[in-house]
């Protein structure tokens, strides 16, 4: 398999090549050349595997065997030690037809851990087997930053450079990141929102001189593999629902900002497994619930919500779905993606919008009603949600027909968000792990919003790191 960009101007690449690369270098986001497509028959094979088994199963589609089999094991087996459920994404079940895939048993407690503690395995490998010099720069709304630090921290070879919104990511999330007083990890803390900070580092990734002369790697979803590694749960939770489900149409409701897991849901299904509707839940920044709705993908004004890693206008990974959207025509997706930057918004034509309707269902969920989903199952079957798995649960509420199956994706722990949940009275028991982060020094730097001064942190930073890596 070779790996191409949506945009088309990229020579088609290998895995490993894919993941050094990030962003590809023609603006556009890294692909599959062909999606591999598993039969019934095989998926039927995998409903005993483990989720180590199935992870392996499904990466052997995407490595071409640049990653020996051996060597592919011991890092899955590396990353998924430290999760704490031994089912790593457990499926629990809230009534006949609602489930709940739980994502946040990962060290930092949010689903992000899923893919960011293997792509911090994966990358210490490749800086040992290849030799590369891997300088990781990132963005986040709180917990791709926490996730990815997680994975990496100490690890030889690496340094890495998150940039998080001043004052803009619950209490915790801030701590997770910046307690963290490893010498390869710098915090930024940028005077802007979430958007602002994705649009920086997108920028210093598409100045081609800067990014080889640092040698900049990506950890956020615009990293295929990111995408990779989110589809194993998908096909995880469809495994391993009761017999009594299955065969019966089945909807997977997701808590989203980047798109960049719900992307993974629909690579799964390209891959063949049988979903029904992807439901799209975001909070009041619901640009992906307008496009679904109307077609026009064009970011509004930025909101503070009580689901602060979902406030997020420009969703990163739309333009994957552009390109299979527009029938794989990268000239088309060119198009589109210059036109958006000239005139702030796009719109598909009503065909092409009657075919996004028959594939996702988008909901933007209200910051009081969100509450109140979270008051109402705390109440009706004593769990908490957390604010974003609450948006997904009214979004499921809003989709899921009669006689069908709903999977909400649970993609936090609700102690990282105390900030809306207090707001309900509802006083939570914290993990040890969140417990002890307020009694440690905290190491940022808060930056102004602006990318030459950005820039010249990272030089320092980076040009540093020879020394220490
Ligand atoms: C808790 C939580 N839920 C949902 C999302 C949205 O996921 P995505 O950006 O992949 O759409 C995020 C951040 O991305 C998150 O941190
Ligand atoms: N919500 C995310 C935003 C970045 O998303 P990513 O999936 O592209 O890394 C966060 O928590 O940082």
């Amino acid at each position: 398999m070779k790996y191409i960009s949506t945009r088309g101007n990229v020579e088609p690449k290998g895995f490993i090549d894919t993941v050094l690369m990030g962003l590809a270098d023609d603006g556009g986001l890294m692909i599959p050349d062909v999606i591999p497509s598993v039969s019934a028959q095989t998926l039927e094979e995998w409903r005993s595997l483990s989720f180590q088994e199935l992870f392996l199963k499904i990466f052997s589609y995407y490595t071409n065997g640049e990653i020996p089999d051996g060597d592919l094991k011991e890092l899955v087996e590396r990353s998924y030690a430290s999760f704490r459920h031994p089912e790593v994404t457990p499926l629990k079940e809230i009534n006949d037809s609602q489930y709940v895939l739980e994502l946040f048993h990962g060290p930092t407690f949010a689903f992000k851990d899923v893919a960011l503690q293997f792509m911090g395995e994966l990358y210490s490998y490749i800086s040992r087997v290849r030799g590369e010099i891997i300088h990781i720069l990132g963005a986040t709304s709180g917990d791709t930053g926490a996730a990815a630090i997680a994975g990496v921290r100490g690890k030889e070879g690496i340094k890495i450079c998150i940039l998080h919104p001043h004052n803009k990511v619950s209490k915790v999330q801030e701590l997770q990141m910046t307690t963290v007083d490893d010498a390869n990890v710098l915090n930024l803390s940028v005077k802007g929102n979430f958007d602002d900070c994705q649009k920086i580092i997108k920028e210093l990734f598409a100045d081609l001189d800067f990014k080889s002369r640092y040698h900049l790697r990506a950890i956020n979803s615009i990293n295929f593999v990111r995408i990779l590694a989110q589809t194993v749960y998908y096909f995880y939770a469809y495994l391993h629902l009761p017999q009594a489900a299955q065969g019966k149409t089945v909807n997977i409701s997701v808590p989203s900002g980047n798109f960049g897991n719900i992307f993974s849901g629909y690579l799964a299904k390209k891959m063949g497994l049988p979903l029904g509707k992807l439901i799209i839940a975001t909070n009041e920044n619901n640009i992906l619930e307008r496009f679904v709705k109307t077609g026009e993908y064009k970011p509004g004004d930025f909101k503070s919500t009580y689901s602060p890693s979902m406030d997020i206008q420009v969703a990163s990974n739309f333009e994957r779905y552009l390109y299979y959207l527009l029938g794989e025509d990268s000239a088309k997706v060119s198009d589109y993606m210059a036109k958006l930057q000239r005139e702030g918004a796009i719109t598909v034509d009503p065909a092409l919008l009657e075919q996004v309707q028959s594939e996702f269902a988008a909901l933007g969920v209200k910051n009081e009603e969100c509450l109140n989903i979270i008051g109402k199952y705390q109440q009706e079957s004593g769990y908490l949600l957390d604010p974003h798995t609450a948006c997904g649960i009214a979004a499921y509420e809003e989709y899921n027909g009669p006689g069908e199956i709903g999977i909400t994706f649970a993609t936090a722990h609700p102690a990282k968000f105390d900030e809306a949940i207090s707001l309900l009275k509802i006083k939570q028991e914290f993990p040890a792990e969140i417990a002890g982060l307020s009694a440690l020094p905290q190491h940022m730097t808060v930056t102004e919003h602006d990318k030459a001064e950005i820039a010249s942190q990272l030089e320092t930073f980076y040009t540093l790191s020879a020394e220490i890596g």
